[in-house]
């Protein structure tokens, strides 16, 4: 059983899954529904091959919504080159994939600087390992993913799953974000590996009552922090 958990659950709509014509407005169903963050996926088509968002239209977002949390997950080619813009555009997560760059600790530094929180992703084929303890202390959240980035609605990969127990045994006070397929059937497993951070889209945005999958899966992390 991992250490108990002491950093609150979140539950963070992915926005790759809404109506991006109605951006704002299905950012604001998702707080009303009970979401704490909402998932930014900003991708360059670099990084990963698809193209969604940039700093303008998250700023277009947290002028609307003033407050909102935007847990910004970056799968773009060069971390280090967006951070003022995501800061100026309101961020307040900035999320960077560690396969990215070969000098996280400056890029974890420069968010910092900017009053965000600094999150490094791992995608599928990179071992937990490589959030060596001092990225890990540096960093305020591990995100692992649980797809290929790139594209919403994939199928969940279980054996993501150890690497979420074994940063949380590393990194208790830390936060733990899981991203990619995680919906009612999934977030079990993540959350008693020590996820407290849920990212999930289709299965929140194309429920027939999304406020109840939030609902659902914000109860099972809290179960699982309970019984840790
Ligand atoms: O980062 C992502 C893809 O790169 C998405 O956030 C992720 O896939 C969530 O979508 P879904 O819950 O539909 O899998």
């Amino acid at each position: 059983m991992p250490p108990a958990i002491i950093s609150p659950s979140q539950l963070s709509p992915s926005v790759l899954a809404s109506d991006f014509g109605q951006l704002t407005a299905e950012c604001k169903r998702m707080i009303d529904g009970g979401a704490t963050y909402l998932h930014m996926d900003v991708m360059d088509g670099h990084f990963v091959d698809n193209i969604t968002m940039g700093p303008p239209v998250l700023a277009s977002v947290s002028k609307a919504i003033p407050g909102i949390f935007m847990d910004c997950h970056m799968m773009v080619a060069k971390p280090e080159k967006w951070v003022n813009a995501v800061a100026d555009a309101g961020g307040s997560l900035y999320c960077f994939h560690i396969e990215a760059t070969d000098d996280p600790l400056p890029i974890i530094a420069s968010i910092h600087a900017r009053n965000m929180k600094a999150g490094v992703a791992i995608s599928p084929d990179t071992p937990s390992t490589a959030i060596t303890d001092e990225i890990g202390h540096a960093a305020d959240m591990l995100l692992v993913m649980t797809v290929y980035p790139g594209r919403g609605g994939q199928k969940f990969l279980d054996r993501c799953v150890p690497k979420v127990a074994e940063l949380r045994a590393r990194f208790p006070e830390k936060d733990i974000e899981v991203d990619g397929g995680v919906g009612p059937s999934t977030v079990h497993a993540c959350a008693h590996a020590g996820s407290n951070v849920i990212v999930a889209g289709t299965a929140i945005f194309n429920a027939a009552d999304p406020n109840q999958v939030i609902a659902q899966l914000t109860a099972t992390v809290n179960e699982a922090q309970r019984q840790s």
